[in-house]
């Protein structure tokens, strides 16, 4: 019989996942897995869950929380040898990737994407000795997603991240940063970067439209010194995806990026607090699989096809 383990954050989100559970746990049983269930307890936990499910040789594993378990489970499974398959239930305050991957927050329907039993090969980042499935960054402005306090983001939403970053606007400075991808180097004065592994970031929808799941490219996004003016009007261009043009932006396809700064410079993973850079990023091509719907399928399709014939934009 197949093993499924669920891990789930039980303080995520609006504390939802607890109650349902039982009938969860009840799907998976008649759709023929033996299934079991982790709570986590504390920061780091769902690392470790991952890793016993690893080493007790589960088929399925499915993490039930916002990104940051969702980053953790990755991260116990992205070094092992035996990975096994991973189902994603969103029930998390921020629900990033699992936007990106279009899976619904509602439990049942995320359930059943699971047991429809379609999966990908997705690809995912390293820096450093950390693994993301979405995004990492540096620069001030990244820092915004642990500011906010997490009793706000489940009032506002991303409306959260777009109030405290106006409020740090005027106190964002460029840091000289020297960034090395795929054979080209840049020495400049930046705002921030992005490493982005998807193209949902932060209520962003078309920050990096050109970001593919499992490509083995990242979207790299630099934005160079700007003044405030500038910057607010490239924030309102990103929101509908028209930055890319303008003068203060690189964008790039990279497999690896190398990140060093003369100043100090924080690194935001999946937005948590990551150490500071110097900063390697690989791409992990097609390293894990994620059960996902038709409709994310469609989306990476259409995205392939755009690629390859860019007039149809
Ligand atoms: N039992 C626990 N008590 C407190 N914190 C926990 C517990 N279990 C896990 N955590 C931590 O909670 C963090 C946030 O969890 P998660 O992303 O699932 O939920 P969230 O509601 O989206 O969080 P956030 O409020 O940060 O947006 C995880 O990174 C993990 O370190």
């Amino acid at each position: 019989m197949k093993k499924a383990r669920i891990i789930y954050n039980p303080t995520s989100g609006r504390e939802v996942f607890r109650r349902e559970l039982a009938t969860v746990l009840e799907r998976f049983e008649v759709a023929g897995y033996e299934t079991s269930a982790h709570a986590t307890t504390s920061e780091g936990d769902a690392v470790n869950a991952a890793k016993i499910a690893v080493e007790r040789q589960f088929d399925l594993v499915v993490a039930a929380g916002g990104d940051g378990t969702i980053n953790e489970v990755i991260n116990g499974l992205a070094e092992q040898e035996y990975r096994p398959k991973l189902g994603i239930i969103p029930t998390g305050t921020t629900n990033d990737f699992a936007r990106a991957l279009c899976i619904p927050r509602d439990i049942k329907k995320a359930v059943d994407i699971i047991l429809d039993g379609q999966s990908m090969l997705l690809d995912i980042g390293r820096v450093n000795d950390h693994y993301f499935m979405n995004i990492a960054g540096g620069g001030k402005l990244t820092e915004l997603t642990y500011e906010v306090p997490s009793k706000l983001k489940t009032m506002l939403g991303h409306m959260a991240y777009y109030m405290k970053g106006i409020e740090m606007l005027p106190s964002l400075k460029p840091t000289r940063a020297r960034i090395e991808y795929d054979g080209t180097v840049i020495d400049e004065d930046i705002m921030l970067f992005l490493v982005s592994n998807t193209n949902s970031v932060g209520g962003f929808e078309k920050l990096a439209p050109d970001a593919r799941a499992n490509d083995g490219y990242f979207d790299l996004i630099i934005i160079k010194n700007a003044n405030l003016a500038e910057f607010v009007r490239i924030a309102s261009l990103a929101l509908r995806g028209a930055h890319l043009e303008d003068k203060h932006i690189i964008y790039a396809q990279a497999k690896q990026v190398n990140v060093t700064t003369d100043e100090k410079m924080q690194l935001n993973i999946d937005g948590e607090f990551g150490g500071l850079l110097p900063g390697t990023f690989t791409n992990l091509q097609q390293h894990i699989e994620f059960f996902v719907p038709d409709k994310f399928v469609e989306k990476e399709r259409s995205a392939a096809e755009m690629e390859e014939d860019p007039l149809s934009r």
